[in-house]
């Protein structure tokens, strides 16, 4: 294999079999050398911290009971429901997993009592309105939703709605019931001939446009400035402007999520460029209608009827104007409520929430980035090397520190390569190092951004089969406690590559090594002069420690490199002699191992 800069390296190394954690702590009696502390790592999670082995589920919500039984083959599983946001969070802090619909709010407050430990939220459906998801990211809690098993369900409650809507069905059962039999009050409207607005054409509004159709209207319409065209068209749907839904619809069914772009988006001036009589049915969310404007619009005779699922305010206040109109229909947000739904969504949600408390990369997170289960298992072999580097090399620097972290992936795959599960590992080799944060792929980014770091990564061709041919680390530092780790650039620099499924350190500065990071490594500077090997092997023959395996890179000007694998950690004792060896100028430790 072709070294970074092209020479041929030498290969002596071995692969070790054992995985161990690196923490700092340095020992600065002379200011030259360097003592580097590790731990043992007993597994490397992609995106959350593992669990303990039975994990803690608290269930704040009803949940079917397939996914309770799932849960419960992985975790304990405390239901409480109907809590506090006081008794949450108090209950919080004893949780490794919360799972939640729509009537828990995960606030900033909850993160914050649970101080860590709590590692995924679950939300037993779509909407993750009621998460505060920038308080999830910062405290490396990972939320992951269930965003299919209900879309059938609430398609289907639209369509109940529009129909019940029309023919005035709610009102008029209440009306018999009270004993009346008010035929001509309830005269209703046909379907037959309108047209179907579809306001946000995703999951549901992709089903209610599909039901549409069926149900005779004229034209099925929606605005979604997302919305495939492809899709569309081959639901027969036309992809309207916002102006063309607003002007054409005479049935509007809301399909859009919650976000700050949607708040309030059916307000007085929407209503105002709506046709006289339109309708409205409301199965998303109640904040992306202003209730009063619709209250307004109604009076106004715009809006004709609504019929509304879910509320700026669940349940809405007992004086809720829109509550006790008659040309409202309102539902306690039922879209997700069926059996066959909610059996759904519990299984959905139970293995999301298992597979991220294992650490795994979960299909449906909602606050990391998505990686696809191909690429994460091509970059599978690297993602320790990532790590491993990343803890490498920030145990190289100085006093003086550095912001600036360069990564370079040498790939066949030139700018298509997806480094953001690399990129994340190398964020917390580097972070876990300086800061008690635990790092992920969900906040690596966040937590470098914050601790003023600057990511710059880039790509030179390689060759090969394998996504990537090597990794390079660069700091943008030049103060180090190893004076042989700066590269040409300036910088501390390390490199490596996978052999087999083994990282393997490759490069440190300008000189070429070859050894596997799974080790305890014990790097030497040298002047290439008879005796230096010998004694350096010596100092540790005499404590017993035995050399694995070793490599020696020398320059033309007799500086040299050793790294040697050993198969004890030295003591401090041990250490203290390899300073006054003839011609040893420095040294480092990573005392166990880097992995
Ligand atoms: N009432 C219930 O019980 C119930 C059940 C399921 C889903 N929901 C809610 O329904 C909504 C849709 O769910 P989904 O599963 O179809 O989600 P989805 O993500 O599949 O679809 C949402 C669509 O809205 C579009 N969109 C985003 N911003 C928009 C905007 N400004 N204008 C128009 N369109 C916009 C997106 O492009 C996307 O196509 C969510 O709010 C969800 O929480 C409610
Ligand atoms: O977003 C969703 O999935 C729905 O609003 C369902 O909410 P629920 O789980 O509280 O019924």
């Amino acid at each position: 294999m072709q070294s970074w800069n092209g020479q041929e390296r030498s290969s002596r190394g071995r692969l070790a079999s054992t995985s161990s954690q690196v923490r700092l702590a340095p020992v600065a009696s002379n200011p030259r050398v360097t003592l580097i502390r590790a731990s043992r790592l007993q597994a490397m999670p992609v995106v959350a911290v593992m669990a303990p082995e039975r994990p803690t589920i608290l269930v704040t919500e009803k949940l079917g009971e397939p996914g309770i039984e799932l849960l419960s083959q992985h975790g304990d599983v405390e239901k409480a429901y109907g809590l506090t946001p006081e008794e949450l969070c108090e209950r919080i802090a004893t949780a490794d997993a919360l799972i939640i619909r729509s009537a828990t709010q995960v606030t900033k407050e909850v993160f914050e009592a649970s101080k860590g430990r709590l590692k995924v939220v679950g939300r037993a459906g779509v909407g993750v309105d009621n998460v505060d998801l920038a308080s999830a990211t910062e405290h490396g809690c990972l939320v992951v939703n269930a965003p299919t098993a209900n879309t059938v369900a609430a398609a289907e409650h639209g369509i109940a709605l529009i129909c019940a809507l029309s023919r005035n069905v709610a009102q008029a059962d209440a009306s018999v019931k009270a004993g009346k039999w008010e035929r001509s009050k309830y005269v209703g409207v046909s379907i037959v001939g309108k047209t179907l607005c579809v306001m946000g054409f995703g999951k549901v509004g992709s089903e209610v446009a599909r039901r549409g159709t069926g149900l005779g209207f004229a034209s099925v319409i929606a605005y979604d400035p997302y919305a495939s065209a492809v899709k569309a068209q081959a639901l027969g749907v036309k992809l309207v402007s916002w102006e063309e839904a607003l002007a054409q619809g005479d049935f509007f069914s809301l399909h859009m999520p919650m976000t700050p772009q949607t708040k309030g988006i059916f307000n007085d001036d929407t209503f105002s460029k709506m046709k006289k009589g339109a309708r409205i049915i409301n199965v998303a969310r109640g904040g992306v209608i202003d209730e009063a404007a619709l209250v307004r619009a109604l009076d106004a005779g715009i809006v004709a009827q609504a019929a509304l699922d879910v509320f700026q305010k669940e349940p809405p206040a007992a004086d809720n104007p829109l509550v006790g109109r008659e040309d409202v229909v309102c539902t306690p947000h039922l879209g997700a409520s069926t059996a066959e739904a909610q059996e759904g969504v519990s299984v959905e949600i139970a293995e999301a929430v298992v597979s991220a408390l294992k650490g795994e990369l979960a299909a449906t997170a909602v606050n990391a980035p998505m990686v696809p289960a191909e690429v994460l298992a091509e970059l599978q072999p690297f993602v320790a090397l990532a790590l491993g580097l990343g803890r490498a090399a920030v145990q190289l620097v100085g006093s003086h520190g550095f912001t600036d972290v360069h990564i370079t992936y040498a790939t066949p795959r030139g700018d298509d390569l997806d480094t953001r599960l690399l990129r994340a590992m190398v964020i917390k080799g580097i972070l876990e190092q300086i800061t008690t944060a635990n790092v992920n792929l969900v906040n690596a980014d966040l937590l470098a951004k914050n601790r003023g770091l600057r990511i710059i990564e880039s790509t030179v061709p390689a060759e090969g089969k394998d996504v990537l041919s090597s990794l390079r680390i660069a700091l943008g530092s030049s103060d180090t406690r190893f004076s042989a780790a700066i590269g040409k650039d300036k910088r501390i620099s390390v490199m490596g590559t996978v052999k087999g499924s083994a990282p393997y350190l490759t490069r440190i500065g300008t000189f070429d090594v070859d050894l596997s990071l799974d080790g305890i490594i014990l790097l030497t500077r040298q002047k290439d002069q008879p005796g230096v090997i010998s004694a350096v092997s010596m100092v540790l023959a005499e404590e017993g420690i035995n050399i694995s395996f070793m490599s020696v890179s020398v320059t033309p000007d007799n500086d040299a490199v050793m790294a040697l694998g050993l198969d004890q950690e030295p003591t401090q004792e041990v250490l203290a002699k390899l300073p006054n060896l003839k011609g040893i100028t420095e040294f480092a430790m990573f005392s166990e191992k880097v992995l």
